[in-house]
């Protein structure tokens, strides 16, 4: 049995404290909101974000910053844009030889930093481990079977968080690619924008097919560019996390996107989902990183085009299907083929 604390108590943070509490651990679940754990305790389940999900009796709560004393794994379950606030919290309490795992799946907006490398800025040797994949909460809360990749330059904290957080029902593999794995899951959610967009419009399954396929070949583009391996790029942190998120009715981030394709303005779509949709700022940092690094990515530039300046969807898959001529696989015909 492992002591576990879960710092964020919304959809992920409230689905992993469940799953991991179930399988015999130790677990407390944190938020900055008294009022939400007490409200969480007083209804047994996250009504808003996971209704019907009973949590169970021996979970506990904390608004406390120091649940992590003590603690053999702290999970980050927050938002990007809230990782180093979090982590910060921990700084001076959290113990040498505890491991502290990211979930949140995207960039840091003003400094363009994965997440683990925020974690390593404000936790100076702490092992830092990335849990990314397909893996909805909504799923993961009621037992559904999942498989997700656990993540670290430090090949015993990726073990430790497989052996200590895989189940019957829930299969971890690990990956030595933190690089990789954190820049899948933050691109994916961009390419399920543009795919939610697609469903909005209703333009069918060919164009979907097409940005689900030609998306997979940016977000490798840009990951290999940045240092990530290519073979993560074609496992569960990039197309299978590229596959649920593009077909899932639970996905935000696809959902923003059909009401965007419905004719609504980003900013309001994402009210209107109501939880977090990390493609939007994602859109964002990414279409930065890769003008920054010279990284062709047509998809993400459109949907950039369509979120911040109010480009015309339509016209976007229009100017899409109009660029130039190419080989499917321009890189690698420039390296060597005889055609
Ligand atoms: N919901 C899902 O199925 C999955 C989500 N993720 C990732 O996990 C991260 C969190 O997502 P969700 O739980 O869905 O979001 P959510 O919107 O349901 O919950 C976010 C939680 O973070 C808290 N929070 C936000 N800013 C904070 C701050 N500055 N300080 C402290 N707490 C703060 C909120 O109060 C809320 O409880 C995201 O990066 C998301 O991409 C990853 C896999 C699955
Ligand atoms: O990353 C996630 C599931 O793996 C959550 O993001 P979505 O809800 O947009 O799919």
């Amino acid at each position: 049995m492992a002591k576990i604390a879960v710092y964020g108590a919304g959809g992920w943070g409230t689905a992993l404290a469940i799953m991991l509490c179930k399988a015999g651990h130790a677990v407390t679940l944190w938020s900055a909101h008294a009022s939400t754990l007490e409200r969480l305790q007083r209804d047994g389940q996250n009504s808003r974000l996971l209704p019907g999900v009973s949590l169970p009796p021996e979970l506990a709560y904390s608004d406390a910053n120091d649940i992590v004393s003590g603690a053999d794994f702290a999970i980050l379950a927050v938002p990007s844009g809230a990782v180093r606030e979090t982590a910060r919290r921990l700084s001076g309490l959290v113990r040498e030889n505890t491991i502290v795992v990211n979930v949140a799946k995207g960039f840091e907006e003003h400094t363009l930093k994965r997440p683990s490398e925020v974690i390593g800025e404000e936790l100076p040797g702490i092992k830092v481990a990335t849990l990314s994949g397909p893996s909805h909460a909504e799923e993961v809360s009621r037992g559904v079977p999942t498989t997700v990749v656990a993540a670290s330059q430090w090949q015993d904290a990726a073990l430790a968080v497989q052996d200590a957080f895989m189940n019957p029902m829930f299969r971890i593999y690990v990956n030595p690619d933190i690089v990789g794995v954190e820049i899948g899951g933050a691109t994916k959610n961009v390419i399920a924008l543009a795919a939610g967009i697609c469903d909005g419009l209703r333009l069918g399954d060919n164009p979907k097919a097409a940005l689900m396929t030609r998306g997979i070949t940016e977000m490798a583009r840009l990951g290999m560019r940045l240092g990530g391996r290519a073979p993560t790029f074609a496992g569960l942190a990039g197309i299978g996390d590229l596959i649920v998120t593009c077909s899932s009715e639970h996905s935000r981030n696809r959902r923003a996107g059909i009401y965007i394709g419905q004719g609504m303005a980003a900013t309001e779509a994402v009210a209107k989902v109501g939880m977090t949709v990390e493609g939007y700022t994602a859109a964002h940092t990414v279409h930065l990183l890769a003008e920054r690094h010279g990284v062709d990515m047509p998809i993400v530039t459109e949907c950039y085009r369509v979120l911040y300046e109010q480009k015309d969807p339509y016209t976007a898959i229009c100017d899409l299907m109009q660029r130039q001529k190419k080989h499917e696989f321009e890189d690698v015909w420039l390296r060597g083929s005889n055609w």
